[in-house]
């Protein structure tokens, strides 16, 4: 992780939705390299705001940096310069492992020549040269989402937005998948990642924890541990939504 370099710099980012707000005067940065755990329970506000930073979906009011661009006025420019992984959307299932790889990087405007290259590269670092021409249906979820995952990076983006990437998926596979993860950010690439799983929370370098469309801590693992005398983020995470529920 780099301070010096902010790939996101978010200030005051509030978003409504009628008379409801979603997202109250958000303030935070991301710095080149990092991984960036995005928590709160479910309603929180966390998809909304990921939109936002994708640029797609327009913020009520702040000032919005992502890779150096502005998500209002920059939103085609930001689209090559960020990858973006979902549970929801992700590979379609009735085209081969190869056909996916080449659909979504001629999207982003990579030559035949670079794809056939690098995807014989990214199969074999998978293990997957024997699955090449299968459909993405006949493959297990880990496998799927480790190629997702692979698939959002492949165009080399600045920052890779992961909203809930391992759902459903066994603690082992999760494992692997965070290995990919540390791998990316080694690289230089910044990972913005939502989770439910509080292990995973453990692996990055700092979180953010969203109540009620406020980030109400955001610090290291170790230190959020320290600040609120828990044993580990599970405990962090519950004493937070106390306090909220206390406040009410
Ligand atoms: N288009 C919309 N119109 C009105 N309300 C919305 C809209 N999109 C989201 N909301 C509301 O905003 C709040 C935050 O939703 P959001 O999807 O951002 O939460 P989340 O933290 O991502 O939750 P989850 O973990 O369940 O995905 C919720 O109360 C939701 O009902």
């Amino acid at each position: 992780m780099n301070t010096d370099q902010k790939v996101i710099s978010v200030r005051n980012l509030t978003k409504k939705f009628g008379a409801f707000t979603a997202n109250d005067s958000l303030s935070f940065d991301v710095y080149k390299g990092e991984i960036f755990g995005f928590l709160g329970a479910n309603g929180a506000g966390k998809t909304t705001a990921m939109k936002i930073l994708c640029g797609l979906s327009y913020p009520t009011s702040g000032e919005i940096m992502v890779a150096g661009l502005d998500v209002y006025k920059q939103r085609e420019e930001l689209k090559k310069n960020i990858g973006y992984m979902s549970q929801k959307f992700s590979l379609y299932e009735d085209l081969t492992v190869f056909e996916n790889i080449r659909f979504y990087a001629g999207i982003y405007g990579m030559s035949s020549k670079e794809i056939k290259a690098k995807s014989d590269d990214l199969l074999q670092k998978l293990g997957l040269v024997h699955a090449r021409n299968k459909r993405i249906g006949e493959l297990p979820l880990g496998w799927k989402q480790k190629l997702a995952f692979s698939v959002a990076i492949f165009h080399n983006p600045e920052i890779v937005f992961l909203d809930e990437p391992t759902g459903g998926v066994d603690p082992v596979t999760r494992r692997q998948f965070w290995d990919l993860i540390y791998e990316a950010s080694r690289n230089g690439i910044t990972i913005f990642v939502t989770t439910h799983y509080m292990d995973e929370a453990e692996y990055c370098n700092r979180i953010s924890i969203m109540v009620d469309g406020r980030i109400d801590a955001l610090d290291t693992p170790e230190r959020l541990k320290k600040q609120f005398e828990a044993k580990d983020m599970d405990e962090v995470f519950l004493k937070l939504a106390r306090k909220s529920n206390y406040q009410e």
